[in-house]
């Protein structure tokens, strides 16, 4: 319960709303206790008989009263829902964009130990079960409590003894209900489970499904998810089991409350020779009947924020996680183009799995280094210290002669252009992907775009298509090869034209010709930036001022391409095998 404490700040903030939320539901239960009353006026009078003058009058007068208290706690009920209703709304937004502004300021680090689904849920589900405590367990929890104290008063005003007696059964009432609505949650949680697991299953069949046809897997995937939609229904069903004692539980509970109203009011009426009339008796029957939703709600709204607690919960454990990369400088960042590592190592905090080595190296204005190893040899990792997507465990990484974690991170990052080895393209057009890589100072025109899509050797592939630069990629529209989709990737990191360049093995997809092609086109465009290129391939980089060798980590070797060949070590044999693999392939 203390996680539901968080949301105080979010109560304070919409206080006077909430306040008159609270002046509409004590209104609108105002009403609602004084209306018994005057059935009870009717009864009274029905059995003192009426004088026949004054009957129409009276009942003009009886009945266009309930008619007023009726409208008047309508026009509050309704205002009390536009209040507090709107309120959990509004906290509800708040929170899921400080969610997303949380999510938004962590770091590679965070994202690697999570997945998606979970950062999803946390901000769809979870959110949605707080939402429910915000809202409707909020104002039942007011409405209830004031319901309760003036029900007690009226009825307590009437009869003490008939009062006690009455409501003997509700708190029962209130248990089991309270019971039923953990089990209703648990099921429906049960159901949530299965209902996601086949949502994954249908997903994952959609998007692999040449894989799944090649395989011959049709069969299988069809056995699994009749499993899988059984399972669901056999949850659901005990679900609605569960729920429909809901209603019984109530029904028969009041229907005890109530046999006891007109048992024990009789009872007294004639011992206590009429103290109580009969238009008591059926005051109480309705002042029973109106208590059955507050005790009922209790154990509803009990159950709601026991749920709403766990969702919290969750929820806070996100938001305090404390970015690991903080911006202490803010100053305008203007990168001249110098990079150093100096003695860097990085140990992965997950894996225990130390991805850089006492790693020292420089990259000048101007210059092209090239970093070549073996899979797992800690290329990408370089990359990711020298963006700060996380810092060194011991050593510094330079940017202009000064420590990457003094100077403005988001400046310098705005002055790279990163080619990532994955490709990540949006279900958009081929110019918004493009477009995507612009900061938010800049734009370009579509001379610029097919500019870039000329350099990465792209166009020709582009310009085919019937909506050219509008065609949209993607789920709703053409898939693009791995090759055109590397290019693509490559073109929105020019489009801001950066001054410094990462290309993280992302021209692997496409054949060595037409990667000799693009590299030449990229030669012009890169000529004045500092450039990094990471690859396992020699032909990528042979051009590069220097080349650098890394093996697990280390620095193995350093060079220009002649150089190293002419050391004879392992960028030699790297060279001669894959020299040897493509004349086999072009035999
Ligand atoms: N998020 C991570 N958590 C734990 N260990 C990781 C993580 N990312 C990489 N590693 C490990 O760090 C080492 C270096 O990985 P890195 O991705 O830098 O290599 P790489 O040379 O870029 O490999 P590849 O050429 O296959 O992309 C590997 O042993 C890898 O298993």
């Amino acid at each position: 319960m203390k996680s539901l404490s968080y949301l105080n700040k979010y109560f304070l903030k919409y206080k006077w709303r909430l306040l008159l939320g609270v002046i509409f539901i004590i209104g609108s239960n105002f009403l609602y206790v004084n209306m018994p009353l005057i059935v009870k006026d009717a009864v009274n009078q029905f059995q003192t008989g009426f004088d026949a003058e004054n009957w129409f009058q009276f009942a003009f007068y009886l009945g266009g009263m309930y008619v007023l208290l009726s409208i008047g706690k309508g026009i509050f009920l309704f205002m009390q829902r536009q209040t507090v209703i709107i309120v959990s709304r509004l906290i509800e937004y708040d929170l899921k964009n400080e969610i997303y502004e949380q999510y938004q300021s962590l770091n590679y680090n965070f994202y690697k130990r999570n997945n998606t689904g979970d950062l999803m849920n946390r901000i769809a589900e979870d959110v949605s079960y707080v939402r429910q405590y915000l809202g409707p367990g909020v104002m039942y929890t007011i409405s209830t409590t004031f319901l309760f104290a003036f029900t007690l008063t009226y009825m307590l005003n009437i009869s003490v003894e008939l009062t006690l007696y009455t409501l003997v059964p509700l708190p029962i009432m209130t248990f089991i209900i309270y019971k039923v609505s953990s089990i209703v949650n648990k099921q429906s949680v049960q159901v949530q489970q299965q209902q996601s697991k086949i949502s994954t299953q249908v997903q994952e069949s959609f998007s692999g499904i040449t894989v799944l046809k090649a395989y011959g897997s049709e069969g299988r995937f069809e056995r699994e998810f009749n499993g899988n939609v059984k399972e669901y229904l056999k949850r659901h069903m005990a679900l609605v089991r569960t729920n429909a004692f809901f209603l019984p539980t109530i029904t028969f509970l009041i229907g005890i409350s109530t046999i006891l109203t007109i048992y024990y009011g009789g009872v007294l009426s004639f011992e206590t020779q009429n103290q109580i009339s009969s238009g008591d008796i059926v005051a109480f029957i309705f002042y029973v009947n109106m208590l059955t939703w507050p005790f009922a709600s209790v154990g509803w709204v009990t159950s709601m924020i026991q749920r709403a607690a766990a969702s919290q919960e969750r929820i806070n454990e996100f938001l305090r996680e404390k970015p690991e990369i903080k911006n202490i400088n803010t100053e305008p960042f203007d990168f001249k183009g110098n990079i150093a590592f100096k003695n860097v190592s990085y140990t992965f905090p997950s894996s225990g799995i130390q991805a850089v080595k006492n790693l020292s190296f420089s990259i000048n204005k101007g210059e092209t280094l090239a970093i070549i190893g073996r899979t797992g040899s800690g290329k990408t990792s370089v990359i990711n210290l020298l963006m700060r997507q996380f810092d060194p465990t011991e050593g510094v990484v330079e940017v202009d002669g000064q420590d990457i974690k003094t100077i403005n991170i988001n400046d310098f990052r705005k002055q790279a252009g990163v080619v990532p080895q994955g490709v990540f393209l949006f279900s958009d057009s081929i110019r918004n992907n493009v477009k995507f890589g612009l900061a938010a100072d800049q734009n370009a025109n579509d001379e610029e775009l097919i500019e870039v899509l000329k350099t990465t050797h792209v166009w020709h592939n582009i310009k085919d298509f019937k909506e050219g630069l509008d065609t949209v990629l993607g789920e709703r529209g053409v898939n693009l090869s791995g090759g055109q989709k590397q290019r693509l990737s490559i073109a929105r990191a020019l489009i801001r034209k950066p001054k410094l360049m990462i290309f993280d093995d992302c021209l692997s997809a496409v054949d060595t010709e037409t990667e000799e092609i693009i590299l030449n086109n990229l030669k012009n465009t890169i000529e004045n930036n500092t450039t990094l290129i990471v690859s396992h391939r020699v032909s990528s980089i042979r051009n590069a001022d220097r080349i650098l060798v890394l093996a697990e980590g280390s620095k193995i070797e350093e060079g220009t391409h002649d150089e190293l060949l002419a050391i004879g070590g392992v960028y030699y044999e790297m060279y001669n095998k894959q020299l040897l693999e493509e004349q086999e392939d072009n035999s």
